[in-house]
């Protein structure tokens, strides 16, 4: 589904990502690990085409779209959700989904999908005419994927979408996005801090350091190494 082949990647002349090489099929979760600074972000800003692409090749379904606009990559199938700013303040819940599905236009299914999306994340829809500003954190962050999954894709990006969240609401809301891959049978790019609370639900994970992926595997097989070892190899 999603291919990403050779990519060097960064911010006009500096380069942050160097040589990465990854694969995420339909109904997986891919968790991308890594030390502060490692450029998991930037991964993510690559693929959604905010980044600068230096050389490499990202594919969706086989086509490329490597070099793409943001607003071209959205109606391809890719959806992001940033870490900050992933939701307006001022508006409601309900404005906040209508506005995730703008690229639809006037789509009469939205209506629909809005209560569908709604059924997934009941804290929110006890929520609809409240401000986005009003929600606790968990809410917030329900929301932001809420509105993501409004652009109805085949494959979501995820920054640390459990940032500044109790342990409670964080893995409460990682086992909500491996409810939404199972029902929506989508596939899944998160980039988490928390590594335990990622590998809880993940299908399978890269380990991101400096720009390079230092080692990548099944889940299973990194719930049982420390941190320090996964990531320094130590
Ligand atoms: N917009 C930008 N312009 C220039 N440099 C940037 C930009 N965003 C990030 N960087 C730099 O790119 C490098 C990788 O940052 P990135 O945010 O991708 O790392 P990260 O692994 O997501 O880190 P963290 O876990 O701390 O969020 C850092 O050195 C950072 O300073």
């Amino acid at each position: 589904m999603l291919k990403i082949s050779e990519l060097y990647s960064g911010y006009g002349k500096m380069r942050v990502i160097q040589g990465v090489s990854l694969e995420l099929s339909k109904g997986e979760i891919l968790a991308i690990l890594g030390p502060n600074g490692a450029g998991k972000t930037t991964l993510l800003n690559s693929v959604f085409g905010i980044a600068t692409i230096h050389s490499g090749d990202i594919y969706l379904d086989g086509t490329k779209i490597t070099g793409k606009k943001p607003s071209e990559i959205v109606k391809l199938g890719v959806s992001y959700s940033p870490q900050l700013d992933n939701v307006f303040p001022n508006l409601t819940v309900e404005e906040n989904l209508y506005v995730g599905a703008f690229i639809r236009g006037r789509d009469p299914k939205i209506k629909e999908d809005i209560e569908n999306i709604f059924e997934l994340f009941p804290e929110i829809k006890r929520r609809r005419h409240q401000k986005a500003k009003t929600l606790s954190g968990g809410e917030r962050q329900m929301l932001a994927v809420a509105r993501a999954l409004m652009t109805n894709p085949k494959v979501l990006l995820l920054d640390e979408p459990t940032a500044g969240l109790s342990p409670k609401a964080g893995i409460t809301l990682m086992r909500k996005v491996r409810e939404i891959k199972e029902t929506m049978n989508i596939a899944v790019l998160v980039v988490e801090q928390n590594v335990a609370r990622a590998l809880e639900v993940a299908d399978k994970a890269s380990v991101l350091v400096g720009g390079r992926i230092l080692r990548e595997g099944s889940a299973e097989e990194f719930r049982h190494i420390e941190i320090e070892k996964l990531f320094f190899g130590k």
